[in-house]
């Protein structure tokens, strides 16, 4: 068996959300409870930034300004990582991605379809109130204020898209994130439960 067909028999769930709305905090939870691979696409390129590669110091560059890197650099990078852990997963979340349109229709050719899209939902004013925060201990070159700013611009114009194109096939279950985190894990769940 190709290793693609494998991963045909898992679940594939995209966590879609502004950043800072709380898509890591809850992915760590359904690892904990369902046992999925939890593939962050923001993970993913910050191990290549701090592996020191020459891609790794472009890589750097275009994150710390807020920007997308180039598609194809972080589709392989996830379906690697999906490839790596085929005999052995049963569901992949996948985070931070799609970040466009494009990059779903993409991931569809090259990988296989989502069976639910988890939306992360909460107000920009909050988003920018946790990203503050997690940037006086996160280390991260992208949580802060001026940088903030830029993210969220792009999340709204090239990320909601996103939502909207998923919608119209009925995988799409909208999460409130502005509840206390175990509050907006019992709707995740539920959200999985009901794949079942
Ligand atoms: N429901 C919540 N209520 C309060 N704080 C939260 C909640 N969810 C996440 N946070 C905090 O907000 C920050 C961003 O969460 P994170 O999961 O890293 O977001 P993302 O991966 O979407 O950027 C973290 O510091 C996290 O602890
Ligand atoms: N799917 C994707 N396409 C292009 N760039 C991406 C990407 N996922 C992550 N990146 C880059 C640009 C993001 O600003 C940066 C951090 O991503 P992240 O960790 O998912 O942040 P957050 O969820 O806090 O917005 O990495
Ligand atoms: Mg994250």
């Amino acid at each position: 068996m190709f290793l693609l067909d494998k991963i045909k028999d898992a679940k594939i769930i995209f966590v879609v959300g502004g950043p800072g709305s709380g898509k890591g905090t809850q992915c760590e939870k359904v690892v904990a409870k369902y046992g999925y691979t939890h593939l962050s696409s923001g993970d993913l390129l910050r191990a290549e930034v701090a592996s020191g590669s020459e891609r790794g110091k472009t890589l750097q560059a275009i994150m710390q300004k807020g920007e997308l890197v180039p598609l194809d650099t972080v589709l392989d990078m996830i379906k690697d990582a999906m490839i790596a852990k085929a005999d052995v997963s049963k569901g992949f979340l996948i985070d931070g991605y799609p970040r466009e349109v494009k990059q779903g229709e993409e991931f569809e050719k090259k990988i296989g379809a989502p069976s639910l899209l988890l939306y992360i939902d909460a107000k920009p004013e909050t988003m920018v109130k946790r990203l503050v925060k997690r940037g006086e201990t996160s280390g991260r070159a992208d949580d802060n204020e001026e940088t903030i700013k830029k993210r969220l611009d792009l999340y709204y114009k090239a990320t909601e898209p996103v939502i909207a194109f998923y919608s119209g096939r009925g995988i799409v279950r909208k999460i409130d994130s502005e509840l206390p985190v175990d509050e907006v894990f019992t709707h995740v769940a539920k959200a999985i439960d009901d794949l079942k």
